[in-house]
This record gives C-alpha cells, sequence and structure tokens, in this order.
C-alpha cells in the first residue's frame, strides 16, 4: 500500500485556498461554462422541459385573465352595484383557476421527471469515474470528498439546468406577460414601476458573486468533514487506543467551524440580498399607488385600473425576484458543479477502461506466462522514477516472491499489473502480447488480486465468494470454499453461506476473511494471481492454515507474491527483492 506519511496522520491537511478552490483540481466554471458542460446530460429531455415550460406559461396566462375578471368586477359590479353582471365573471374566474391549476400540476410533475433523469444520468457517470480514477487521483480527493461529491455536489448541479432552467424561462416569460398586462391596464403608472427594476438585477448580480465564494468554501468544508469523519471512523479503535479522541474531535471541530463560517456568509448575503429586494420593491408599489391615488383623484383613472394593475405587479415583482434568487442560487451551484468537474476531469486509471464498459470479457487463457520488458515509471506530476528499466520473466505456473524495504514500489508494481497506469517505457506481456493492447475487462479477467485487507462487502458470506465470478452456482460456491478451508468456519456462522457479511468484513476474523477471500480467488479461477501481502495481520497459527490453501490456489497458476513473511516466501519457486527500483534476486534460502 502506499506509505501515509506521519506528517498527514497527525496534522490536519487543509489545500482549500480562501475562496474555496483546491490546488491541484483548477475546474473553475463560470456560470455560462458550468450550463454549457452539463448540457449534454438534458439529451433527450428537452421537450420535456418545453413542455413543463408550455404548462407553466398556461398557468400564467390562466392568472393574467384572473386579474382581469377581478377589475372588471370592481368596476361593473362593485361600484356599480349591478349584481346580475357578477355570474360570468366568476365562471371565467373558476374555469381559469381550475386550468391554471391542472397546467401547474403538469409542469411541476414533468419538471421533476427531468430532475430526477437528469440526476441518475449525472450521478451514474460521476460514480463509474469516481470508481476508475487513477489511484494517485483518488487518494488526491479523499474517500470522503468523493462522498460528498457524489451525493450533495450532484444534487445542487440540477438547479444549474432541468429545475434552473425551467423556473428561468418561465419567470422570464411570466415577467414579460405580466409587464404587457400592466402597461396595457395603465402604462404610465407601469412605467413608474418598471424604472426599479434594473436595480433588482444588479443587486442579484452583487449578491451572486459573494454567495458563490461562500458557497465554494461551504462545500469544500463540507468535502473535508466527510473525508475527516469517513477517516476517523475507519480509525476509530486506534484513535481510542491511542488516547487520540480529542485530537480527532478537534480536527473535525475546527472544519465544522469553518463550514459553519462560510453557511453564515451564505446565509447573511441570503438574508440581505431577500431583504433589499423587498425594500426596492416597496419603493415601486408607492410611487405606484402615489400615481394611481393622483391619477383617480384627476379622474384620468379608474379604481378597478389600479387594482389590475397592483395585481399583475403583485405577479411581476415575485417573479423578478425569482429571477434574482435563481441568479444567486445558480450562481452558487457552480460552486458544486466545479466540484463534480473536477472529479471527472481528474484521470482514470488508463484511458481505455472508459470505452471497455460494456466489452465483455473475452476467451481467458488457461495458464499465462508474465514478462516485465524494461519496465519504467513514476506517478504522474512526479519526477521520483519508483520502477527503474525492470526485467522479470515468470513461466506459466510459477510462483514469484516480491520482498523489499517499504516504499521500494512493490504495490506500485500491482497497479501496473492492472493497468490502472501504463509504465512510461518498455512493456508488460502476458503470454507474449503487451497487455496495452488487450481491452481492460479481458485483461483483468485474466487475474485475481487478493489484498492484505480483503475487499469483503456488506452481503452475504456466498454472494461475497461469487462477487469477481458470473453465473456460478451454490455446489461450485461451496466447493471453492472447501478448497479455501473455509467451510468449517462458515457453517458454524448463523446462516452458514446465507450469514450476514458486515461492511468491509468486520464481523468476520482476519484469518475468516483471508479465507472468504481465497474462496473467491479459487472460484474466479483465473491464470494470474497477485497476492499483496496476503498473510501480513494474521497470527502465526492462522497463517498455518490459510497458507496451505493459498499454496494450493498458487500451484496451477502463475503467481506474483508480494510477501515479507518467511513461512509464506518458503513456498515460493523464486524470490526477488525489489530496491531503489530494480529487481534482486535473492538466494532461496534468503
Ligand atoms: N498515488 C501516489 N502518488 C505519488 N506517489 C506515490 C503514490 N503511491 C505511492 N507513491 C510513491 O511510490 C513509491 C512506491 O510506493 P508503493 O506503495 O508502491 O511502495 P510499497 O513497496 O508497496 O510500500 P509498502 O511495502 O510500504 O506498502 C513510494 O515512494 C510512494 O511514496
Amino acid at each position: 500500500m502506499p506509505s501515509l506519511g506521519g506528517w498527514q496522520m497527525m496534522h490536519e491537511v487543509d489545500e482549500t485556498t480562501a475562496d474555496g478552490q483546491v490546488p491541484g483540481h483548477p475546474t473553475a466554471l463560470s456560470l455560462r461554462m458550468a450550463i454549457r458542460r452539463f448540457r449534454p446530460l438534458l439529451t433527450g429531455l428537452r421537450w420535456r422541459l418545453v413542455a413543463a415550460i408550455l404548462c407553466y406559461l398556461v398557468h400564467v396566462a390562466t392568472t393574467v385573465v384572473t386579474v382581469a375578471v377581478f377589475a372588471h368586477i370592481v368596476d361593473d359590479v362593485l361600484i356599480t352595484g349591478d349584481l346580475s353582471a357578477l355570474l360570468d365573471p366568476l365562471l371565467v374566474w373558476i374555469a381559469a383557476s381550475l386550468i391554471g391549476a391542472a397546467a401547474s400540476y403538469a409542469g411541476a410533475v414533468l419538471t421533476g421527471g427531468v430532475t430526477e433523469k437528469l440526476l441518475l444520468r449525472l450521478r451514474d457517470r460521476l460514480y463509474v469515474h469516481t470508481q476508475r480514477l487513477a489511484p494517485h487521483a483518488r487518494h488526491r480527493f479523499g474517500t470522503g470528498d468523493l462522498v460528498s461529491r457524489n451525493t450533495s455536489d450532484v444534487e445542487a448541479v440540477d438547479s444549474l439546468l432541468s429545475s434552473g432552467v425551467v423556473t428561468a424561462a418561465v419567470a422570464v416569460v411570466s415577467l414579460i406577460v405580466y409587464a404587457v398586462a400592466a402597461f396595457v391596464t395603465q402604462w404610465q403608472l407601469a412605467l413608474a414601476a418598471a424604472i426599479l427594476a434594473p436595480l433588482l438585477w444588479l443587486i442579484a448580480r452583487r449578491f451572486g458573486v459573494i454567495v458563490k465564494r461562500a458557497s465554494r468554501r461551504e462545500r469544500s468544508s463540507a468535502g473535508r468533514i466527510s473525508s475527516l469523519v469517513a477517516e476517523g471512523v475507519a480509525n476509530a479503535f486506534a484513535i481510542q487506543a491511542a488516547g487520540q479522541l480529542d485530537w480527532d474531535r478537534r480536527r473535525v471541530g475546527r472544519q465544522s467551524r469553518r463550514w459553519r463560517d462560510a453557511r453564515m456568509s451564505e446565509i447573511r448575503a441570503d438574508a440581505a440580498f431577500s431583504e433589499a429586494v423587498t425594500v426596492v420593491e416597496v419603493l415601486c408599489m408607492i410611487a405606484v399607488i402615489v400615481l394611481g391615488a393622483w391619477q383617480i383623484s384627476s379622474g384620468t383613472a379608474e379604481l378597478g385600473t389600479l387594482i389590475a394593475l397592483t395585481g399583475y405587479l403583485g405577479y411581476l415583482y415575485p417573479q423578478i425576484q425569482t429571477l434574482g434568487g435563481l441568479v444567486v442560487d445558480v450562481t452558487a451551484a457552480t460552486a458544486s458543479a466545479e466540484r463534480v468537474a473536477q472529479v471527472l476531469d481528474a484521470p482514470v486509471g488508463v484511458a481505455e477502461t472508459l470505452d471497455g464498459d460494456d466489452v465483455p470479457p473475452g476467451p481467458v487463457a488457461s495458464a499465462v506466462s508474465l514478462t516485465l520488458d524494461g519496465v519504467s515509471f513514476a506517478y504522474p506530476q512526479t519526477d521520483s522514477t519508483v520502477l527503474d528499466d525492470v526485467q522479470l520473466d515468470i513461466d506459466a505456473g510459477d510462483l514469484v516472491a516480491i520482498t523489499g524495504p517499504s516504499g521500494a514500489g512493490k504495490s506500485t508494481l500491482t497497479y501496473l499489473l492492472l493497468r490502472f497506469y501504463d509504465p512510461d517505457a518498455g512493456a508488460i506481456l502476458l503470454n507474449g502480447n503487451d497487455i496495452r493492447t488487450m481491452d481492460t475487462p479481458t485483461l483483468r479477467a485474466h487475474m485475481s488480486v487478493l489484498h492484505q485487507r480483503p475487499a469483503l462487502m456488506s452481503g452475504t458470506i456466498a454472494e461475497n465468494i461469487a462477487f469477481g465470478s458470473t453465473d456460478v452456482t451454490r455446489e461450485q460456491i461451496v466447493a471453492a470454499a472447501d478448497l479455501a478451508g473455509a467451510t468449517p468456519f462458515i457453517r458454524r456462522l448463523p446462516g452458514g453461506f446465507d450469514a450476514a457479511v458486515v461492511e468491509r468484513g468486520d464481523n468476520l476474523s482476519g484469518g475468516q476473511q483471508q479465507r472468504v477471500a481465497l474462496a473467491r480467488a479459487f472460484l474466479r479461477d483465473a491464470p494470474l494471481l497477485i497476492l499483496d501481502e496476503p498473510t501480513t495481520g494474521l497470527d502465526a497459527e492462522t497463517v498455518d492454515e490459510v497458507l496451505e490453501p493459498l499454496a494450493k490456489l498458487a500451484s496451477s497458476r502463475t503467481t506474483v507474491m508480494i510477501t515479507h513473511d518467511p513461512r509464506v516466501l518458503a513456498i515460493a519457486d523464486r524470490r526477488i527483492e525489489l530496491r531503489d527500483g530494480r529487481f534482486h534476486t535473492m538466494a532461496p534460502s534468503a
């Protein structure tokens, strides 16, 4: 495993800059760029958005009708006292309200459908990309931060597209409709009301910038909190055993306070924006009422006209407010869009993995030889060579043990074999074929990997054994467990093969976990076995128990085994030490 420096363990690492950007992830997006970037997600959904907008416009039209009807009732019924003229406008009012309600409902359902579909698409794309990140890119983000980007940040992107687009389109068109209705009703009063409207727009733009800066810091802090919590939960026992609960609490607390400060900036800007808008609105209304009262007193306007105009303005101002709020919200959401884009822009293991999505594993050779031919490698954006022109030939069926000091590059070698990276120079050959010429799923179908800590998932024992194999029967699962010597302990579990395994297999002992992983490798039956410290952390007795099935598994396969354990080294055909970027053959007794 890549070593985690002591400094990192003891000090909180926060790479966030003052405005919430993370160095090394420089994807800064303006609102327009963010929309352009994610717009392809709307493919095939645009007509639904248009339909939703049309529905909302029908709703707007019905509100215009109801205001006009009310003005008519004031002038022709309430002022004149002619009750016989009341029925027709009332019927129109009721009909318009019913149509408006139905249209608004349809608009909400259509928008919701688009939103959910869009979220589904983005979540899927982001998660697949996250899972395929090159190891160095994954480490740079941190687990918790990636979780946060895959959950809350993804949702925020939606406000840029589906609901944002609908809300903006509806607000703009409604604004035009209400403004036209207001101008038709009484243009002088409408003009007085319109004079202050651009001020609202300027206020929204200004607050948008402030909120975006705060949102960036808030999102980045939220991601950092997720990372610290994920790390803390995973290391809870070690933290308590080392008496570091307080230290752990303090570092989460520090980040929580940063988050709170960023949230307070957002809250202050949001509240100030809302109040500024209200003040401007009140000024507009006062202007209209003063001017309207003067016109009525001088006989140039009727009461119904003034009521209709204030009615239209009553509908119009919320639209301006919505648009202004949208500018603020959507600008803030670009902070999340940036974080999602940063992951999507980060490098994956090898480019071919993305294209290999649906490629079924091709025919897998039953035996493979492995050659490292002058392989050199340095991690991207570093200049320290990990592997330097290494040469290795392993015949089909041989077991080669690789040892070497910490940081020598043993785990890196497994990354290269699995093609999370390609060598900078030289080639890795499987049966004489450069692995770069194979599609990644087929290449990986040739391999079983066993880690020091087996990758168990929540599910049942049987599901965990079957992980990585397709179309397997219960009999095959049991047979694999027999070969791994796992059946006795599995049978003792309540539920046997259907017993529950919790996240990371934490309800099984280290030896039991390793045997489930061995059973998994037996079942997968791949010709190349990669073992990365398979017995580290196991006591001597458990190592003895695991050793026999391990040797059995390796006996019919080509095996690369990273280990320092002398008992495990003893079963190897050859031992090689990786030191200073080169392989050094060790004497059999070493
Ligand atoms: N993601 C990464 N980005 C940059 N450098 C890395 C990365 N992962 C590992 N390294 C560096 O590459 C070198 C080899 O690391 P690697 O994890 O392969 O060593 P190792 O032999 O497996 O060590 P250990 O036995 O301690 O697990 C180390 O110097 C390490 O710091």
